[in-house]
């Protein structure tokens, strides 16, 4: 078969699965070839080896299965870099980049600042890379999770600015360290709403989407330890979930913490807060 007659194939036997069975097609197929999406134009007459098809058509199944294309082809972008996802890490999403947009804003040269729930290292690796000029440690309970965020840290030439640590919140980290910043994307899904969720959802870490009865579990415990770990005039910044808002700033109010900003996602949902500690 060539390779356009093999991407109509896919995409035919896609139908009904994810949002863009064509272009989802083409990038698993891609992956199958070792190149670039882009590059299958130029390739559209090529006939596709056996070997080539046998590993598209077992992918096309484990993708039919629900899957997430981006463990297949073990990628994601994010903030314009390339990520390394597997199913050990939550697949970073495009409403992360605002809390990223505007931790990057506000961070000054020197800062030290902690990520919360590093999974891929999305949001680590993302800042590290556009401000070079600050120190980042990045924990997350997983171990496999952190292995994921080192390999990537490693591939944007970041290693050397992140201190990774396989730690449940702030238990691990080194004593007397105080933050300028401290940021998180934590796990945000009500626990009785996480059997409605997409299937392609429920393939992801269930350490990663789990916040508890009220999926507000992260926020409550983070901003209440927060202030033992952040220097005086510090911020903190959350990606919160639909609805969240009224309680978290809540939460942040009675904790000390003030100058709340809420950022909106192109939805127009309250998708990002920042707030400062005291000062
Ligand atoms: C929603 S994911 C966010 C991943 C990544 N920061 C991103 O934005 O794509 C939440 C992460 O929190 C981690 N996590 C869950 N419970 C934790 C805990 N008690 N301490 C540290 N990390 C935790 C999960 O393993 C997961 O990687």
């Amino acid at each position: 078969m060539k390779v356009y007659e093999v991407i109509n194939l896919g995409a035919k036997e896609l139908q009904g699965i994810g949002e863009n069975p064509k272009l989802e097609a083409e990038l698993l197929l891609a992956y199958c070839l070792g190149v670039d999406r882009i590059n299958l134009i130029i390739k559209r007459e090529d006939e596709v080896e056996e070997g080539e098809l046998a590993k598209f058509l077992g992918l096309l199944n484990m993708r039919k299965s629900h899957i997430p294309y981006q463990y297949l082809v073990k990628k994601q972008h994010f903030m314009g870099l390339e990520f390394f996802v597997d199913e050990n890490v939550l697949i970073p999403r495009p409403e992360t980049e605002i809390l990223v947009e505007e931790v990057l804003k506000r961070v000054e040269r020197g800062n030290v600042i902690l990520d919360i729930g590093t999974g891929s290292g999305a949001i680590a690796v993302s800042i590290s890379k556009y401000f070079a000029d600050c120190t980042v440690y990045a924990v997350d309970i997983s171990k496999k999770a952190i292995e994921v965020a080192k390999y990537n840290a490693e591939k944007q030439g970041v290693l050397d600015r992140i201190f990774f640590i396989e730690s449940d919140l702030f238990r691990n980290l080194p004593p007397n360290l105080k933050f300028d910043f401290i940021v998180s994307n934590p796990p945000y899904i009500k626990r009785n709403e996480i059997e409605l969720l997409q299937e392609e959802v429920k393939k992801e870490p269930i350490v990663a989407l789990d916040g508890g009865e009220d999926g507000l579990f992260f926020y409550r415990k983070i901003i209440k330890e927060a202030p033992f770990y952040m220097k005086s005039g510090g911020k903190i910044g959350f990606e919160i979930g639909y609805g969240q808002k009224g309680e978290i700033t809540n939460f942040l109010e009675k904790g000390g913490f003030k100058d709340i900003e809420i950022i909106k996602d192109l939805a127009g949902i309250d998708r990002v807060i920042i707030a400062k500690y005291k000062l």
